[in-house]
């Protein structure tokens, strides 16, 4: 359907794409792997249009396609759902999804809206049940904006889809509906280029895999190839998975530094009682709406609670003031980086610095040397793939500005760290490393949570797992009583599960 030859790309110092070619053919999911900074997204983009190749070519069939923009490349039967979500937060859900197709719905001059409308609608029953059409963009959460961006990818019925990290948002049940969508396009012979950091879900939804690394293809592969073997390809050597092992246990005795009590959030949260002490890692982990976007912005001073109470190391956190929360000990990894946590415009440095330049400007004025040092400490320590300190934000690839915002709360040093789905858009050899950095962080007596919907990634770095269904707690578990069933039972309003270690 499509088709890269020897294409090259250059930005600055950094060879992104060096001679590749990749075919994607009817029907098929081409699964594209790859460490943070490989190249995969800058391919994505010189497919759909977005970013021209310094050399090499695009052809459709045996016709060469030079898209001089997005718009000529999808008017070719190409679509792009990017890493970072765009959609119109100001237009409603059907809106989105429409958008920019009403000529393709236009007879005599007049644009067919009932039927676009109920075109739409019914891709979005399919996709995204949960999700009002007429809801406006803005007030809904991330894992549901994503995906209004893949249908109105899809409602353009494209020849080729392109996804990166199409799932990075979504948790186990939406992406089984999200699975049997692509699984229903592709049957109708579209081409799907698919960039993913998950390795579970390459047997489970591609027909070929292509592995890239510092910006060539290194390796082609079928799908059932084993794990540690796409793992040694995509990191160029052996590396060994973590499995669960939980930090040592803490004194039951040591107060909670982070408490809520019967905090309640609209209509999403409902009285949930939760606490974290000092060199504990505490996982949330829900599906679907189950309160977990509302509550990470009660505890890390985006929102009010609107009834019940929060403390932070026995003081309550009171009003809505990210700075007042970073001030009372709880540093906040957002979800949505492009939207809540990065700086573009701004270096790499300044964004790993932000939090802690009070600490770095006693008298007024930055100590500039210090703050380099911070900045390239955490660089190291997180291998954060950057020309320099100095370079632009926006430069970085998706994964690498996810480690930047990691790097930025890590050094706020506070007694309670925040993180939201931590590791989207990590690639699987720094996501183990991030574990384990953040194991180590508990263990210096920081006390975690780790607001995560991805249940694998609950399982690895929690000592002690918190599920919310529709709001409440539905469950709490640890140790051996941590295990996928059981957290998957609950998430699900399963029955009741016992709780462990409520008393304090
Ligand atoms: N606009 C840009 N300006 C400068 N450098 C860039 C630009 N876009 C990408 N790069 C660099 O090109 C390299 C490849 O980036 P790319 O985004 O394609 O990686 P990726 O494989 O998609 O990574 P990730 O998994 O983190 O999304 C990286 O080193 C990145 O910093």
């Amino acid at each position: 359907m499509i088709r890269a030859r020897q294409v090259s790309k250059v930005f600055g110092s950094t060879m992104a794409l060096d001679s590749v070619s990749l075919d994607l053919l009817p029907g098929e999911v081409h699964v594209l792997l790859g460490e943070n900074g490989a190249g995969k997204s800058t391919l994505a983009k010189i497919l759909a249009g977005i970013v021209s190749p310094d050399s090499g070519r695009i052809e459709i069939g045996e016709r060469l396609a030079a898209f001089a923009n997005p718009g000529e490349a999808r008017r070719a039967g190409i679509e792009l759902v990017q890493q970072e979500t765009t959609v119109v937060p100001k237009m409603s859900v059907v809106d989105n999804v429409t958008l920019g197709w009403e000529r393709a719905y236009t007879r005599l001059g007049l644009v067919r809206r009932r039927r676009m409308r109920e075109d739409a609608v019914r891709l979005l029953r399919e996709l995204a049940p949960d999700i009002p059409p007429d809801a406006i963009v803005d007030g809904i959460s991330g894992s549901q904006k994503h995906r209004v961006a893949i249908a109105r990818a899809l409602f353009s019925s494209p020849r080729v889809l392109i996804l990166d990290e199409p799932t990075a948002a979504l948790d186990e049940l939406e992406r089984e509906s999200f699975f049997s969508v692509v699984r229903r396009v592709t049957s109708r012979g579209v081409a799907v280029l698919y960039v993913t950091h998950h390795l579970a879900e390459v047997p489970a939804i591609g027909s070929r895999v292509t592995i890239m690394r510092d910006g060539a293809i290194v390796a082609r592969c079928a799908p059932d190839t084993p794990e540690p073997q796409l793992v040694a390809h995509i990191a160029g050597r052996q590396i060994s998975m973590q499995h669960h092992e939980a930090s040592a246990p803490t004194p039951a005795a040591a107060a909670p530094v982070l408490e809520t009590v019967d905090v309640c959030a609209g209509e999403a949260v409902d009285r949930v009682s939760m606490h974290v002490r000092p060199g504990e890692v505490l996982g949330v982990y829900g599906v679907g709406q189950c309160g977990a976007d509302e509550l990470a912005e009660v505890l890390s001073g985006h929102r009010r609670a609107d009834r019940g109470r929060v403390f932070v190391a026995g003081r309550t956190l009171g009003r809505a003031s990210v700075s007042r929360a970073l001030a009372r000990g709880v540093a906040y990894v957002p979800g949505e980086r492009g939207r809540n946590g990065v700086v573009g415009t701004l270096p790499v440095r300044d964004n790993i610095t932000l939090s802690v330049l009070p600490r770095l400007s006693p008298a007024g004025v930055i100590r500039r040397r210090a703050e380099a040092r911070t900045a390239a400490r955490w660089t190291a320590q997180l291998r954060i793939k950057t020309p320099d300190l100095e370079a632009q934000m926006s430069a970085l690839s998706g994964g690498n500005q996810q480690k930047v915002l990691l790097a930025r709360a890590l050094a706020c040093e506070t007694p309670v760290l925040l993180l939201k789905e931590p590791t989207a858009g990590i690639d699987v050899q720094s996501r183990q490393e991030i574990y384990t950095a953040l194991k180590q962080t508990a263990k210096s007596g920081t006390a975690i949570v780790v607001i995560t919907s991805d249940l694998l990634e609950l399982l690895t770095v929690a000592d002690r797992a918190l599920v919310l269904y529709r709001g409440r707690v539905a469950g709490e578990f640890a140790g051996p009583a941590l295990t996928e069933e059981a957290v998957l039972g609950a998430a699900l309003g399963g029955s009741a599960a016992v709780p462990h270690d409520s008393g304090q």
